[in-house]
């Protein structure tokens, strides 16, 4: 099996065309002659195809352990590595929680093992996510996982005690403590956004500003304790402007916006589809506007999925009923070409910047989101921002169909992904490890 690939005439960051020449897991040449001399290559036709660092999910649910039925370590990271992903952060609302270190290196073994993508496990900030005692942040930090992001995710850290001596903790290991913002009894029962749409439909509204408090405590508190702060998929105007203001006093935040929130308003919801049903919930086109307006302007960080994929028995059911979340991985990247770079807001630089550099940076991940140059680890993306194709979630690697794109037509695609020289993905097809390529 060849172990060098010549990928011939890509555009590294949407920038000139060049050959680039992958062997021993880095990038070894760039530039017209990058192939000369190189033996046992496989060559890659590349012409019209972008080249980006791979992309780095900072908030996805795997579901493992607990709910295998709706996503395992294995099918989550396969549909991550055809999304375009060489490393993901997994989520600790689990079943056991990723609460220890004894269940963070549980997770971390399984993406190890699974091969396509690094899987940086998240550790809960609370036992349980119960929100009283803090786990053991120390002890995930130290184990062989390496925790920096922790999270309650799911559930919102809403003591403000109990948020403050984590963000205190975390300095230790220059960790980060990543919420969702959710005030509790500010959204008891809610069901969706709280406006126009939810009035209509007599479904219990989730009003902004059950984010926006926490959001606005949050800052301050980061600020108080001089510690750093992410805020999970934020999703109204106001938040934007929350996070904008503190940035402007250097207060050390950053911030996620998800696909959907850039993407879909509270309109869908009238047809009463539960895939819609996700928190936070999905907002007013003025919310969206301004969620691309803060990313366009550096306000917001990154894009992370919340790749949150459910069974069908959790989701095809009345809206009530229904559990919160939709999946992300294999269509992000054309969510943000369609909301971003098409409507001439980004460049391929900005898009590798908010979905592999930030994210990387933010979790310190080290060995992604790296420039595209000689000697750095080969950990890429290639994507044909040409192609067009019909989202069919059940055609998808997830083990749940639960995307609220279905049957929409999005520009681009992921040709090829590369984790440390090794295609995980070629031809848009999934390339297991073999069991040589998989030791490490
Ligand atoms: N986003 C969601 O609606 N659901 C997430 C939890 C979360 O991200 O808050 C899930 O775990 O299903
Ligand atoms: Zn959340
Ligand atoms: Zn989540």
């Amino acid at each position: 099996m060849s172990t060098s690939y010549l990928l011939r005439g890509v555009a590294p960051l949407g920038g000139p065309a060049t050959d680039v020449l992958l062997a021993d897991g880095v990038i070894a040449a760039i530039g017209a002659d990058a192939g000369a001399g190189a033996v046992d290559v496989t060559v890659v036709e590349g012409a019209g195809l972008v080249l980006l660092p791979g992309l780095v999910d900072l908030h996805t649910h795997l579901r493992e352990p607990g709910r295998e039925d709706a996503e395992t370590v294995w099918s989550g990271t396969r549909a991550a590595a055809l999304g375009g992903f060489t490393a993901v952060h997994a989520m600790a609302n689990t079943n056991p929680t990723q609460d220890t270190a004894g269940v963070v290196e549980q997770v971390w073994r399984l993406g190890r093992d699974a091969g396509w993508v690094d899987v940086h496990p998240v550790g809960a900030v609370t036992v349980g996510l119960e929100g009283e005692r803090l786990a053991e942040l120390g002890a995930m930090a130290q184990s062989a996982a390496r925790v920096r992001v922790f999270s309650d995710d799911g559930r919102c850290v809403h003591d403000p005690v109990v948020m403050r001596r984590a963000l205190e903790y975390v300095k230790a290991f220059d960790g980060v403590v990543a919420q969702h913002a959710q005030e509790p009894r500010l959204t008891e029962g809610s069901q969706m956004h709280e406006g126009v749409v939810s009035a209509e439909l007599g479904l219990a509204g989730w009003p902004a500003v059950a984010e926006e408090a926490i959001v606005a405590r949050d800052v301050l508190l980061a600020e108080h304790v001089g510690s750093r702060l992410h805020v999970c998929h934020l999703s109204t105007a106001g938040s934007v402007e929350i996070v904008r203001w503190a940035k402007s006093r250097g207060i050390d935040v950053t911030a996620e916006a998800t696909p959907h929130h850039l993407a879909l308003t509270d309109e869908e919801v009238r047809g009463y589809d539960p895939v819609f049903k996700v928190n936070p919930p999905l907002r007013t086109q003025a919310d969206v506007d301004a969620v691309r307006d803060g990313l366009a302007d550096g306000t917001i960080d990154i894009v992370a999925t919340d790749h949150a994929p459910h069974t069908r028995e959790d989701k095809d059911c009345e809206w009530a009923a229904a559990a919160f979340g939709m999946t992300g991985l294999e269509t992000v990247l054309s969510v943000v070409q369609q909301t971003m770079v098409d409507t001439g807001r980004f460049t391929w630089a900005d898009v590798a910047r908010v979905l592999s550099q930030a994210p990387a940076q933010i979790g310190r991940v080290a060995d992604h989101g790296r420039p595209i140059a000689v000697g750095e680890p080969a950990n890429l993306v290639l994507v044909d921002p040409a192609a067009r194709r019909v989202v069919v979630p059940e055609e998808q690697a997830s083990k749940s169909a639960n995307s609220p794109l279905r049957g929409r037509e999005l520009p681009g695609r992921v040709v090829a992904t590369f984790l440390r020289g090794r295609a995980t993905v070629l031809d848009g097809v999934a390339v297991p490890a073999t069991i040589t390529a998989g030791v490490r």
